[in-house]
């Protein structure tokens, strides 16, 4: 066999010209539809149009141009099928041996910021999945081609036996029907997000690929780096590389948490991560301030970590960062004299991240967990206490002092693996106690790592208290202020205790489990 008709109908017309060009030159008839057919002959490609092959005029905006049974048997015959062949000759068709089709561009018009749902339905494509489709499913004999990035390979063994190998063909079709099954889940995503069914029957979530990773976790797991084809540009699959090797799996993880701690502050904060928890978080007037504070916050664990700025990176801080080995330092940005100190540094990777300190509410996505056979979804925590909504329950009310530090203990300690305890002291974290399996292991972490500057700091805790033994640990270690979500049926007991040592203790109403 070999490749004598194509149809062409393609949305993103990158590459179609020099591809069409070099087939008729093969010998291939180029059948097209409107704006396809119109830029080939411009170019001067011989190029029929499909009215000429369905006798059927491109009618209603195009809604209807190739869906007609002249296309559709031209690709789904069986070549090989008597009966089939029979049909064709009886009905006048002839097969189509190549099909090159791209989409209405229905990602881009639903990310555009002022679409309107109008817009987002004209741009669902019916005729190219068709053919899409129908060529794919025919794959024994019909070549399909969705990616102009095949258009090199298919030209290549066109060139050299008149068509394409099967196995070319079969990875060609199963290419078309990842291509559709993500078209149509982005497509059903808009629409139930639309209807307000953002957890539907179906979970049909799509994802492109963004780089192989050269591991996973460990270095006998595979892995690769997805994005949404819609990733706001505040997110990691949307950062810039300015410098340094390829993430790799465990940076992006950190890398990912980092930002997401980040995230919460709309002064200047730094946030230093390592195995997905913050080992220091600051604040402060600058983002120098702010760094120090999240060094000093625990110089140890800051060796090997991450550190997620919410303003530029200036030569001040950069002349710090530099004497620490780090694996990533991502910001919205950095000056020219920043870089020019970091990235001196052949190890350390530099990412640039937009919208950072913009002091944007934080916008719900959900969080898909996997199990084996499954998946959890859940929409992402992104609950910020109003300091209104504090229930004062001790008999002495946080100064303001320490009102401002609980606050700051809150936002860290939510993004803190549970069990989950952060004491704070003067607009920084100074113990992090995280993933205990009990409450009172995790409170003796932190304490024990804040050692005497434990007293006057206040504590955060992610989930309520059992029983009145941390506020028993927290008060020798000369905590004064606590906050927590409350809920116990042992609340008293810890408010008791509480009262008892002077402690200052508010309750949010809110969890922030994190597993
Ligand atoms: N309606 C149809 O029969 C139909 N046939 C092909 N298309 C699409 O029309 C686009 C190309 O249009 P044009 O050649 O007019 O620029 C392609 O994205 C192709 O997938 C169609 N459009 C939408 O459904």
């Amino acid at each position: 066999m070999s490749i004598k008709r194509a149809l062409v109908s393609v949305s993103d017309k990158r590459g179609i010209v020099d591809f069409c060009r070099e087939l008729s030159a093969l010998g291939v008839e180029i059948i097209s539809t409107g704006g396809t057919s119109t830029l080939l002959a411009k170019e001067g490609v011989p190029v029929i149009g499909i009215s000429d092959v369905t006798g059927f005029p491109e009618i209603m905006d195009g809604r209807v141009k190739t869906l007609h049974p002249a296309v559709h048997s031209g690709l789904l015959a069986v070549r090989d099928n008597e009966e089939h062949t029979r049909q064709m000759k009886e009905l006048g068709l002839d097969y189509i041996d190549l099909v090159v089709v791209n989409l209405y561009p229905f990602a881009e018009t639903i990310a555009k910021p002022d679409v309107t749902y109008e817009e987002a339905i004209e741009n669902i494509d019916i005729g190219g999945p068709t053919m899409l489709r129908s060529a794919a499913k025919n794959h024994a004999f019909v070549s399909v081609v969705v990616d102009a990035d095949d258009y090199a390979k298919v030209l290549e063994e066109v060139r050299a036996g008149g068509d394409t190998t099967l196995e070319t063909r079969k990875r060609l079709a199963a290419k078309v029907f990842r291509h559709t099954a993500a078209y149509d889940a982005l497509i059903s995503d808009y629409l139930s997000k639309v209807t307000g069914e953002p957890l539907p029957e179906r979970y049909t979530v799509t994802y492109e690929k963004i780089q192989d990773l050269r591991y996973g976790e460990n270095p006998h797991q595979k892995a690769a780096f997805y994005r949404t084809p819609l990733a706001a540009s505040d997110t990691l699959t949307g950062a810039e590389q300015l410098h340094g090797k390829e993430l790799s799996y465990n940076n992006i993880n950190d890398a990912n948490a980092a930002l997401q701690i980040v995230k919460e502050f709309d002064e200047p904060a730094v946030v230093a991560v390592k195995h997905m928890n913050p080992c220091g978080v600051g604040v402060g007037e600058s983002i120098l301030q702010a760094y120090q504070k999240a060094y000093n916050a625990d110089p140890v664990s800051i060796f090997g970590g991450i550190v997620a700025a919410n303003r530029y990176i200036d030569s001040d801080t950069a002349n710090l960062l530099k004497d620490v080995f780090l694996e990533i330092i991502l910001a919205p940005g950095f000056t020219d004299e920043a870089l020019e100190i970091l990235t001196k540094k052949k190890n350390i990777r530099l990412l640039k991240i937009g919208g950072l300190g913009e002091a944007a509410a934080r916008k719900s996505s959900f969080v898909v967990t996997t199990v084996e056979g499954g998946m959890v979804v859940q929409e992402s925590d992104v609950h910020s206490v109003n300091p209104d909504d504090l229930k004062v329950v001790t008999d002495r009310k946080p100064t303001e002092e320490e009102l401002k530090q609980l606050l700051f203990g809150w936002k860290v300690v939510k993004h803190v693996k549970s069990n989950a305890i952060v004491l704070a002291a003067d607009d920084m974290t100074i113990g992090v106690g995280a993933g205990q399996m009990n409450r009172v292991g995790a409170a003796k972490i932190a304490i024990e790592q804040a050692g005497d500057k434990a007293k006057g700091a206040v504590l955060a805790s992610d989930a309520f208290f059992p029983m009145g033994d941390t506020l028993e640990i927290a008060a020798k270690a000369g905590i004064t202020a606590v906050i927590q979500p409350g809920g116990s049926v042992r609340d008293e007991e810890s408010i008791k205790v509480a009262n008892e040592h002077g402690i200052a203790m508010v309750f949010t109403g809110v969890r922030h489990f994190k597993h």
